[in-house]
């Protein structure tokens, strides 16, 4: 397969890595010194203390767009923040619907697949997510990376009210990944996954970046830990605004999830220790958003983004 990755950070560069390794042509998009040391030196993964080493084709996307065509590749897949979609379509979208092909976002956030869809129209869009995964740029050109790294993937939006035809692009890639040995599963609801990976993500994304602590030390501290369950039960509250109906087990399984999962790092939390801009709209205010919509309160969402904002 031909496989173009949008934005070549820590997931991004983990999952491209892998798809390049067994035998798909991958170009990567990057900028900056990181692109730069990609040039020279070569894309270096750091997976659980093992190093992996390869050149690749990295270019900028104004490089891209004029010596590519979108449907040279077989699909895109959107690894930026969830924040820079609405810049990439605004960049990208005119080369995107000129020669239409297939994109799936990898971000975290529950509204990458419509700001696609609205472009391309849904036929074109997979929904997707990482999960089980941790993984960051160390230094330009070089990735570390932790967890089993899974991808969920499904058709967009394929729910009850929208029943659309399986694409075979999305079993087509679920046998890719499996060649990479990247472990996947094909949803019928991408969905409701994204929501209950929001879950996650709304848990403990914002309280680490608060607190400076790893996902492990906090869904096991005796007090954050209840913070932690609180944040994830307005995610299930806000839910509904979009028609998808967490369960209580759902939460329980998250919480669950992410409470024996290996200490890890959120990318909230590099991204403020970094100094960069942290994907706050997508993973909390998506969640007052939808409270509002549905007329309900959010508390622990409304104090986790004023202490965000305040500090920003
Ligand atoms: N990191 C993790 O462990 C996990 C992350 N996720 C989600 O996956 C998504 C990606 O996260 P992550 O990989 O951490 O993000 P990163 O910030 O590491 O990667 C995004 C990359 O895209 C690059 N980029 C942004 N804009 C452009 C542009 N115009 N041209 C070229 N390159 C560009 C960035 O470069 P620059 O640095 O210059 O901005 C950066 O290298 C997010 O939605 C995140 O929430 C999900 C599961 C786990
Ligand atoms: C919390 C975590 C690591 C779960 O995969 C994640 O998605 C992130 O850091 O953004």
């Amino acid at each position: 397969m031909k496989i173009l990755i949008i934005g070549t950070g820590g997931i991004g560069a983990y999952y491209g890595y892998f798809l390049q390794q067994s035998g798909n042509d991958v170009v990567f998009t990057a900028r900056g010194e990181h692109l730069a040391a990609l040039e020279e030196n070569g894309l270096t993964l750091i997976h659980e203390g093992t190093t992996y080493c390869t050149p690749v084709k990295a270019h900028t996307h104004g490089y891209l767009a004029q010596h590519f065509e979108a449907n040279e590749f077989d699909l895109i897949i959107l690894t930026l923040k969830a924040h820079s979609t609405d810049a990439f379509v605004k960049e990208m979208g005119s080369w995107l619907t000129s020669h239409p092909t297939f994109v799936l976002s990898l971000q975290n956030g529950v509204d990458n697949e419509n700001i696609l869809a609205d472009l391309l129209g849904s036929q074109y869009v997979l929904g997707g997510l990482a999960v089980r995964i941790g993984s960051h740029v160390l230094s330009p050109g070089v990735i570390q990376s932790t967890g089993k790294a899974e991808i969920i993937i499904g058709a967009w939006p394929n729910d009850a009210e929208h029943s659309s035809p399986v694409p075979s692009i999305v079993s087509q890639f679920s046998d890719v990944l499996a060649q990479a040995s990247i472990p996947n599963q094909v949803s019928t609801d991408i969905r409701r996954e994204l929501w209950r990976k929001l879950m996650i993500n709304n848990g403990v994304n914002p309280l680490s970046a608060i607190t400076g602590l790893d996902t492990f030390a906090l869904t096991n501290h005796e007090r954050l830990g209840s913070l932690v369950y609180g944040m994830m039960q307005e995610t299930v509250n806000a839910a509904k605004a979009d028609g998808v109906e967490l369960t209580q087990q759902d939460l329980s399984e998250m919480f669950e999830l992410i409470k024996t999962f290996k200490p890890i790092k959120t990318s909230m939390l590099m991204d403020k220790e970094h100094g960069r801009k942290m994907e706050l709209d997508s993973i909390i205010g998506v969640v007052l958003q939808r409270s509002e919509t549905l007329g309900i309160q959010a508390p622990y969402n409304t104090m986790a983004f004023a202490l965000l904002t305040s500090e920003t």
